[in-house]
């Protein structure tokens, strides 16, 4: 299996003087490509904390972060931001599409940010509509679709750019519990069928099953977490 995401030694301290807050502490984690990573834990132990750092958002106090073969950590400010648009595909809680288009164009979207990199082809819009399931929603708008159907499209659009590594916060907080199993089950297998390493924060339990490995925070400290 090919790393994809390497943290070592972790730690992100907000604030300053007195008025400190570790949100990560001395945090470990390795994500091969191919599978899928749930992350745990109560309200402010620090996950999206670990996700910012994971998508290049924001750069921790110390330790290290490496997608690949670069150094998060180390890069400048416009190649984090060529690596978030060309090899990380983000999922929010919400979906977050935007309201004027069609499900086709929320998914071609990430193409109109500037070219990708060399040798880098986006998928079809169109086949990633078909698989995960609203192709024939295509010409909707996000107000004419339910929750879970907005979710599958910001799933397809997170995906165009063929990222290696896909960061996914709370997917099924606005969802009932049939839509949440569909949509954490098709996150599983877009990350195995396409080979990405995928890091998802969830407060739903029972999602987990569909994941690799599931690793809990407390306090900003990330445990693996046990059965
Ligand atoms: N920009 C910031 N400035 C100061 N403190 C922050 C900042 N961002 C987060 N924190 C603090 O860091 C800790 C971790 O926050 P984080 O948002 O990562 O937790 P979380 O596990 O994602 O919480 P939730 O489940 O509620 O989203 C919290 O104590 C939070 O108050």
């Amino acid at each position: 299996m090919t790393t994809a995401l390497q943290l070592s030694s972790v730690t992100l301290v907000h604030g300053d003087g007195d008025e400190t807050v570790t949100a990560l502490d001395d945090v470990s984690l390795t994500v091969a490509r191919g599978e899928l990573v749930a992350i745990v834990g109560p309200s402010g132990s620090g996950k999206s904390s670990l996700l910012a750092v994971a998508g290049a958002l924001t750069t921790p106090t110390s330790g290290s972060v490496v997608l690949g073969d670069v150094d998060l950590v180390a890069a400048s400010p416009r190649r984090r931001s060529e690596i978030r648009r060309e090899r990380i595909g983000f999922v929010f809680q919400s979906s977050n599409l935007v309201p004027a288009l069609t499900a086709r164009d929320q998914v071609r979207l990430p193409a109109t940010f500037g070219r990708l990199g060399e040798g880098k082809e986006l998928r079809d819009p169109m086949e990633l509509l078909t698989e995960v399931g609203m192709d024939h929603k295509a010409g909707r708008r996000p107000h004419e679709l339910s929750g879970g159907e907005r979710q599958r499209v910001g799933i397809a659009r997170a995906l165009v750019t063929r990222p290696e590594l896909l960061l996914v916060d709370e997917p099924t907080a606005a969802l009932d519990r049939q839509r949440s199993q569909d949509i954490v089950a098709l996150l599983a297998r877009e990350t195995r069928e396409h080979d990405v390493a995928g890091v998802m924060v969830t407060h739903d339990h029972e999602v987990l099953h569909h994941c690799d490995r599931v690793y809990e925070m407390v306090d900003g400290r990330l445990e693996p977490r046990a059965d």
